[in-house]
C-alpha cells in the first residue's frame, strides 16, 4: 500500500452505504481485514461495503469480460467477503463516475463480477436535483426446489432467486416478523446456498407495491439491497401470477426499503431494470498506516 494518503468518498443508494476508493490503475490491495476495518462504524469510516473503482484494463477479471465497460466495480461486503454483484452499488458507482467527471449523464457500462451491467444516469433536475439512475440487472434465475427461512424459531417457505448473487425471499404479514435480524436467518437446505444467501422479508403495501427488510450475506441487516429488491420483485410477481415471459407484458413493482424507494421492472425477455437514487455525501483521505496499524 502506498505511503501517500488514500482518497475515499462516502456514498449511498437508498441508505445502503459504501466507502468508494478510486484506484484507477488497480494498485491498492484491499485484504478482507482492511475492508472490514474501513467498514467498521466505530473504528473505521463505516459502510455496508466497499466499491473500489478500477479501470477494466487494469483488472484481470474485468479484462477477461465481454462487453465494453471501461470501469470495473470491485465490490466487497463489510465483513471483507466478495460478492458477485451489488445493485445499489452500481448506482453509487455510476454517480461517482459522473461526480468525478469521468462520464456524462446518459448511458454507461459497468463491469461487475456478475458480468457487464448497463446503467443510465438521468440528467439533473432544473433545481439541480440529481437525476435517478437506472441499472440493467440482468435476468433472475429461479432454481427449482423448496427452500425455507427460519427466524425466531419459525420456519417459512421462501423463493430461491439468483440475481448474480443468491437470495431467499419470504413473505410475512408484518415486517416485524423478521425479528431483530442481528444474526443471519437460517436458510435450508444448505445445499441450495453453498455460498450463503441474502435473505429478504416482504410485506404487501398495495397492488404491485411491497416493502422489505433484508439480512445481507456478509453485511448483516442493511437499509437497502438492490439485488435483493430485484429478487423480491420477481418473487412477488410470480406469487401474483405474473411472468412477463408468459404474458408478453412488462411488469413494474414499487419496492420500499427502510432507506427509501426503488422501482423495478421485468420485461418479457426476462431482463430486470432497477431505478433509484444515488448520492455522494462526503470525500476525504486516510493514511494507509492507519489501516496497516489497525491490522497489525
Ligand atoms: N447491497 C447489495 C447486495 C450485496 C449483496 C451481498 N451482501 C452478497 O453477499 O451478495 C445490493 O444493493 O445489491
Amino acid at each position: 500500500m502506498s505511503t501517500t494518503q488514500i482518497a475515499f468518498l462516502k456514498g449511498h443508494g437508498t441508505e445502503n452505504d459504501f466507502v468508494i476508493i478510486p484506484d484507477y490503475d488497480g494498485r491498492i490491495e484491499l485484504s478482507p481485514a482492511a475492508v472490514a476495518r474501513l467498514c467498521d462504524r466505530r473504528a473505521g469510516i463505516g459502510a455496508d461495503g466497499v466499491l473500489r473503482v478500477v479501470r477494466s484494463a487494469a483488472h484481470p477479471e474485468a479484462r477477461a469480460m465481454d462487453g465494453e465497460a471501461e470501469w470495473f466495480m470491485d465490490y466487497r461486503n463489510s465483513d471483507g467477503s466478495i460478492a458477485e454483484m451489488c445493485g445499489n452499488g452500481v448506482r453509487v458507482f455510476a454517480r461517482y463516475l459522473r461526480h468525478a467527471g469521468l462520464v456524462e449523464a446518459g448511458d454507461l457500462s459497468v463491469a461487475t463480477r456478475a458480468g457487464v451491467r448497463q446503467a443510465h444516469i438521468a440528467k439533473d433536475g432544473p433545481d439541480g436535483t440529481p437525476g435517478g439512475i437506472t441499472v440493467g440487472m440482468g435476468r433472475a434465475v429461479l432454481p427449482e426446489g423448496e427452500v425455507t427461512v427460519t427466524v425466531g424459531g419459525r420456519s417459512r417457505p421462501a423463493r430461491n432467486v439468483n440475481m448474480g448473487n443468491p437470495h431467499a425471499v419470504t413473505f410475512v404479514g408484518h415486517l416485524d416478523e423478521a425479528g431483530d435480524l442481528y444474526t443471519a436467518p437460517g436458510v435450508a437446505p444448505a445445499a441450495a446456498y453453498p455460498h450463503g444467501a441474502n435473505v429478504e422479508f416482504v410485506a404487501d403495501r398495495g397492488p404491485r407495491h411491497v416493502a422489505m427488510r433484508v439480512h445481507e450475506r456478509g453485511s448483516g441487516e442493511t437499509r437497502s439491497c438492490g439485488t435483493g429488491a430485484c429478487a423480491v420483485m420477481v418473487a412477488t410477481a410470480r406469487r401474483d401470477g405474473l411472468d412477463p415471459a408468459v404474458t408478453g407484458l412488462p411488469v413494474t413493482y414499487t419496492v420500499d426499503v427502510p432507506g427509501g424507494r426503488l422501482v423495478i421492472s421485468e420485461a418479457p425477455d426476462g431482463t430486470v431494470e432497477m431505478t433509484g437514487p444515488a448520492v455522494i455525501v462526503a470525500e476525504g483521505a486516510f493514511d494507509p498506516s492507519w489501516l496497516a496499524a489497525a491490522l497489525a
